[in-house]
């Protein structure tokens, strides 16, 4: 059998070390012969290649090939996989993203509300651009899978511009939730962890979770409701003691959103809330916790980017690696197993992010709705849900269509309907504000999005 050719697009991403790492110890079952990185800034990805080169030769003992370029023909020639985590401006404009709108007042989240509307208007046009270029050298049978942000917006760009693209977007947060869920329950096998969810990408509910005959839906809700923070004991107990946890989700901008689980379980608990909707749901709350001069993007090049780069000045000038310097774990398992339940049609469960379809009987038929499917070789076959009750479904129905107008106003080079996007968002509170974000968020993107007139 034709052995596999893997590319990552975005290879100089900080998590680019970590899926490596995921995808060669599936070697085996991705029947893997080679993995490309495939960036645009050469530079970037040069280093990254470093600790790459590291985790394959050194830690994992691999002699999978390793070939890093910036050449789309040379990455893409007969891949099968394409996993695609392209951050569209880098960190500088994610910075932009989560300032501009709290300078308004208005929360700064990079996938979510005004933030994520402006990411969405960078990410679109490259995003097509990667479809046109997998589908012209890639195997015919390629799978792009996706988890450049933001995720919804880009999922339903496709799904109206490039309809018979092969992409499947998916998302980590539920799972890093899981994975909170089980550190505050005591669990360890996350494998036996079963659970029912429904929404959109960043913007959904756990309607059950359980493990064997335990339901840890309940379970968690009264740890939450003890400790008032979703977060595993020992990381509450580092934070009482104001000690780094260690995590890199137990900082600032982290620990709100954890903390709100609570307050959004003590007003709604029939499902547990992602996190994510901490913005939607507690937006004047969140701009008072957001520090207009530090935000997550500042967090995120002072720790998660700067240990990487580090790392491998490090490595480069010692010979030693310190394995905390790169993130490996749930991000890279998740969208590997994605790959190997496609490429063996092992029917996993997975939840995706997809288009409607009837799933949820009460959103639209074309929604992008995020939902467990069963993965095979022929993609997600969706499993059909209840109807959503009616305060979930207009949260949803907002969101969505604030949601598609932003992808409308990138087709049509609409201000209108960007005006309208904005508006129509939850975490903007008049079409005046709506007017003042988008304005000072042109200005900011003059090099990246459409003109909109
Ligand atoms: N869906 C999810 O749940 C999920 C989880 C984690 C990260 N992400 C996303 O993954 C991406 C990477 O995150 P990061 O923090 O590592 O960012 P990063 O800035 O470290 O890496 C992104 C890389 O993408 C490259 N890039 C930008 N435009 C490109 C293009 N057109 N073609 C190819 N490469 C391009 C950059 O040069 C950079 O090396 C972001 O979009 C982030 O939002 C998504
Ligand atoms: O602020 P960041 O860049 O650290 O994280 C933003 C992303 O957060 C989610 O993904 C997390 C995930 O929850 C965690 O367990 C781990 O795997 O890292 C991921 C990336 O930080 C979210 O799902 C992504 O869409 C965000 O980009
Ligand atoms: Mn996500």
């Amino acid at each position: 059998m034709k052995k596999n050719k893997i590319c990552l697009v975005g290879g100089g991403s900080t998590f680019t070390p970590g899926i490596v790492k995921s995808i060669v110890e599936r070697s085996e079952d991705l029947n893997l012969e080679e993995v490309v990185l495939y960036d645009i800034d050469e530079e970037r990805q040069k280093k990254v290649s470093v600790i790459v080169e590291w985790i394959l030769r050194k830690q994992l003992k691999s002699n999978v090939t390793l070939t890093v370029t910036t050449d789309a023909e040379q990455a893409f020639t007969g891949a099968k996989f394409i996993f695609a985590q392209m951050r569209v401006g880098g960190y500088k404009m994610r910075e932009q993203d989560e300032k501009i709108p709290l300078s308004f007042g208005c929360v700064g989240q990079e996938t979510c509300g005004a933030g994520g509307l402006a990411y969405g208007l960078r990410t679109i046009g490259p995003m097509i651009e990667l479809i046109d270029q997998v589908e012209k050298y890639a195997l015919a049978d390629h799978w792009i899978l996706n988890y450049s942000n933001p995720a919804a917006i880009v999922s339903e760009a496709c799904r109206k511009i490039r309809p018979k693209a092969r992409i499947i977007n998916v998302c980590d947060m539920p799972i890093a939730i899981i994975d909170m869920i089980a550190g505050s329950l005591n669990i360890t096998d996350t494998s036996e962890i079963k659970y029912d969810y429904f929404g959109l990408n960043h913007f959904g509910w756990f309607t059950s979770i359980t493990y064997r005959d335990r339901d840890l839906l309940e379970e968690i809700k009264n740890y939450v409701n003890e400790h008032k923070i979703l977060l595993p004991p020992q990381y509450i107990e580092r934070l009482k003691e104001n000690r780094a946890t260690g995590d890199r989700h137990a900082v600032s901008s982290w620990i709100h959103v954890w903390e709100s689980v609570y307050t959004m379980l003590q007003a709604f608990p029939d499902y547990l809330p992602n996190t994510y909707l901490t913005y939607y749901l507690l937006q004047k709350e969140t701009v008072e916790h957001q520090n207009p001069d530090l935000t997550r993007a500042n967090e995120v090049m002072n720790t998660r980017e700067k240990a990487l780069f580090e790392g491998v000045d490090k490595y480069l000038s010692t010979g030693e690696v310190d394995e905390s310097s790169f993130h490996a774990g749930s991000h890279g398992d998740w969208i590997s197993d994605l790959a190997v339940a496609l490429l063996n049609d092992t029917k996993t469960r997975f939840l995706v992010i997809t288009e409607n379809k009837g799933a949820i009987p009460n959103m639209p038929y074309d929604a992008m709705v995020e939902v467990p499917a069963y993965v095979g070789k022929n993609g997600p076959e969706v499993i059909a849900q209840e109807p959503v009750p009616l305060f979930y479904q207009g949260l949803m129905m907002q969101q969505l269509n604030s949601e598609k107008l932003i992808v409308e106003a990138y087709i049509e080079n609409s201000y209108e309907k960007a005006l309208q996007s904005f508006s129509l968002n939850k975490t903007i509170p008049s079409i005046n504000v709506a007017r003042l974000v988008l304005e000072a968020l042109i200005k900011e993107n003059e090099s990246y999005w459409p003109d909109l007139n």
